[in-house]
C-alpha cells in the first residue's frame, strides 16, 4: 500500500490516498504504522477519501488508534496532498470531517502548496454543547489537581476537546507528567487534549501540547485555535495572534464578524513509501 509521510510543523502523520487504496481497519493500522521503531513512525494516520457533501473527506486516527473529530495540522496537509498530487486543480476546497465541513485556501509557490488558511468554523464554548465534556463542567476555571497542585483549565471545543492552562514558562514545564493525568481525568468522559500556555505579549503565545491519544507532539492546530479562544476569553491576547509551538508558528484569528476561527500555517511532504504488511 502506497503512503505519504507529511507534517504540519512537525506534527507528523501518514497519509493514505483512499481514491486508490483500501484500508480495512484504520484503527489498528494507525497503531502499527505509527510505531517509531517497528512501523513508519508518526503521530497517527490520515485517510483522504471521496465525499458526497464536500470536495474531499478526511478521517484522522491518533497513534493509539482512536479516531479524532478534527485535526488542524492534518487538514492543511490534506490540502497540499490533493493539490500537489493533482486530485484537484482548485486552490479553494471543502473537506468533510467529523467536526463538519472546513474550507481551505491554499497559497502556491512554483505550483506547489506552501501554506494553507483554514476556516475552522466557530469554537464551541457552552459546556452543554460540548458532548465530550461533562455537562456540569464550567468552561472557564475548571480546577484539576495533579500531585497536590491545582491547575485552572479553560475548556474549548474545536470539534475535538481541549483544556487550556497558563504557566509562567513552557520551556521546562513537565508537559508529560501533568498532561497524561489531565487527559484521562474523569471530568472528560472522552478524554481531552491539554495545552500549556505562556503569554508572551498581546499578540504572541508560547504553547506546548499533550495530545489525546498521542502524547506530547510538536504542534497541534486545533489546540492552537482553542488556545487563542481561551486566551481572548481570559483577556490575555488580541483576537489575532501568533501561537508559537515546538515545531514552528501558526497564525490564528478569531474573526469578530462571523465568529469563525482562521488558522494559517505550512504543510510539508517528507517522503513516500510502500507499506508491505
Ligand atoms: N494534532 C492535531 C489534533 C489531533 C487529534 C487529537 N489528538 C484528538 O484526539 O482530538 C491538530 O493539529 O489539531
Amino acid at each position: 500500500m502506497k503512503f505519504t509521510k507529511m507534517n504540519g510543523l512537525g506534527n507528523d502523520y501518514i497519509y493514505i490516498n483512499c481514491f486508490e487504496e483500501t484500508v480495512e481497519n484504520p484503527n489498528s493500522l494507525s497503531v502499527e504504522m505509527s510505531n517509531r521503531n517497528f512501523g513508519v513512525g508518526s503521530d497517527g494516520l490520515v485517510l483522504i477519501m471521496p465525499s458526497e457533501i464536500a470536495d474531499f473527506r478526511m478521517r484522522m486516527f491518533n497513534s493509539d488508534g482512536s479516531e479524532a473529530e478534527m485535526c488542524g495540522n492534518a487538514i492543511r496537509c490534506v490540502g497540499k496532498y490533493v493539490y500537489d498530487y493533482k486530485l484537484t486543480d482548485k486552490t479553494t476546497i471543502s473537506v468533510e470531517t467529523l467536526a463538519g465541513i472546513k474550507v481551505l485556501d491554499m497559497a502556491l509557490e512554483n505550483n506547489k502548496v506552501t501554506t494553507v488558511k483554514v476556516d475552522m468554523g466557530e469554537p464551541i464554548l457552552e459546556a452543554s454543547l460540548i458532548p465530550v465534556i461533562s455537562e456540569k463542567m464550567p468552561v472557564i476555571d475548571e480546577i484539576i489537581e495533579v500531585d497536590g497542585k491545582e491547575y485552572k483549565f479553560t475548556c474549548v471545543s474545536m470539534g475535538n476537546p481541549h483544556a487550556i492552562t497558563y504557566v509562567d514558562e513552557v520551556k521546562d514545564f513537565p508537559v508529560d507528567k501533568i498532561g497524561k493525568v489531565v487527559e484521562v481525568d474523569p471530568k472528560f468522559p472522552r478524554k481531552i487534549n491539554v495545552e500549556f500556555v505562556e503569554v508572551v505579549d498581546d499578540n504572541t503565545l508560547n504553547m506546548r501540547v499533550w495530545e489525546r491519544g498521542a502524547g506530547e507532539t510538536m504542534a497541534c492546530g486545533t489546540g492552537a485555535c482553542a488556545t487563542l479562544v481561551a486566551s481572548v476569553l481570559n483577556n490575555k491576547v488580541n483576537r489575532k495572534a501568533i501561537v508559537k509551538l515546538l515545531g514552528g508558528d501558526l497564525l490564528i484569528e478569531w474573526n469578530e464578524n462571523d465568529n469563525h476561527i482562521y488558522m494559517t500555517g505550512p504543510a510539508t511532504v517528507s517522503f513516500q513509501g510502500i507499506w508491505e504488511r
